[in-house]
């Protein structure tokens, strides 16, 4: 009788071994619960560190995230990390899935490296205010004319302060089994600031994550850092071959990487 009430503890486990849905929810409410946490811890740290909105804080936040991971039964496996050890400002450019590129990119981030997100993660309670404080730079994606002024200024920080931006050019997530065709802000501010791309490019996450099907399952996400590309003498006439440039050498790591030929059902319009 009196195990009886030890009942609803065994709800959980069970629910974990039976329900892949219950595992895909439990973990997705974990993952934003704990960032959450894990941000509110950091917000002090920063405030303490810097005294307000400074890139340095981007140490402590990589720092605070790295653990993450394990909870959730995911393992990096990266590779080229000598195409990191560039010295001064560059543009990282990566392919974007799902908020769990967060994790991917904290494993990698360079020191001096913020990123540039679409300004509705402001309101994101602790975690957009730790990104504020961590130099993010927010974008209205609504507004073309706003966003490309936000660039270029942030083209001529870039070079002042000496600082590394991450910049996702597909612009929003997409698990469509390919990469979208890359929009130009990433190609503008480095040819703006006559500073390298560096391509970083993630596996595939559907053998582990599929929104539609409700899974998230324990995997392995491959992490390819690649050759930076030149922009030195390029001039905005250049921007879009060198987009296309950068584009088609990640598209074809990221089928090679994610185990797909380059005959996948991926977007054509590009
Ligand atoms: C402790 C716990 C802590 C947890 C905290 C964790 C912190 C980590 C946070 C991680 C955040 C990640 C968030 C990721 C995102 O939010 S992704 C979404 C936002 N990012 C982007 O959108 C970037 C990519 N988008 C672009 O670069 C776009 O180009 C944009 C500038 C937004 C403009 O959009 P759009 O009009 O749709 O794009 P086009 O590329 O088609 O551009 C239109 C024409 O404008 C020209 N252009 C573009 N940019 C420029 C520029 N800077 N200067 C001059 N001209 C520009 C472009 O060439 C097009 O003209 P043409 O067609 O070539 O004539
Ligand atoms: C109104 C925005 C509210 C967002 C609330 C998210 C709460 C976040 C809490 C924990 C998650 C931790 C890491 C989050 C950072 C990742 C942000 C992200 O991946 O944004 C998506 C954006 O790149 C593209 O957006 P869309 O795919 O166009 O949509």
């Amino acid at each position: 009788m009196e195990v009886l009430w030890l009942l609803p503890l065994l709800v959980v486990p069970i629910l974990f071994w039976t329900s892949t849905t219950f595992v895909f929810y439990f973990k997705k409410c974990f993952y934003v619960a704990y960032m959450m946490l894990l941000a509110m811890i950091s917000i002090p740290m920063c405030i303490v560190k810097s005294g307000g909105r400074d890139i340095e804080n981007m140490r402590i936040i990589r720092f605070m995230v790295r653990h993450v991971k394990y909870f959730l039964g995911l393992r990096f496996e990266i590779s080229g990390w000598e195409h990191l050890q560039t010295g001064g400002p560059y543009v990282i450019i990566s392919n974007h899935q799902s908020s769990i590129d967060v994790l991917g990119m904290m494993e990698v981030l360079p020191d001096r490296c913020t990123t540039i997100a679409k300004k509705e993660l402001l309101w994101a309670g602790t975690v957009g205010m730790v990104c504020w404080l961590g130099g993010i730079v927010f974008i209205n994606r609504k507004k073309t004319s706003d966003a490309k002024s936000v660039m270029t200024d942030t083209a001529k920080i870039m070079l002042h302060d000496k600082i590394r931006l991450w910049v996702f050019p597909e612009g929003t997530r997409n698990q469509k089994g390919d990469i979208l065709p890359f929009k130009k802000g990433a190609f503008h501010l480095a040819v703006q600031a006559q500073a390298p791309i560096i391509p970083i490019v993630f596996s595939s996450y559907s053998n582990f994550y599929l929104r539609k099907e409700k899974e998230f399952k324990s995997g392995t996400i491959t992490l390819k850092i690649l050759p930076k590309i030149e922009t030195k003498g390029l001039t905005s006439e250049d921007v879009s071959s060198l987009c296309d440039r950068s584009y088609d050498v990640m598209r074809s790591v990221f089928l090679e990487i994610s185990g797909q030929t380059s005959q996948s059902n991926g977007p054509s319009n590009h």
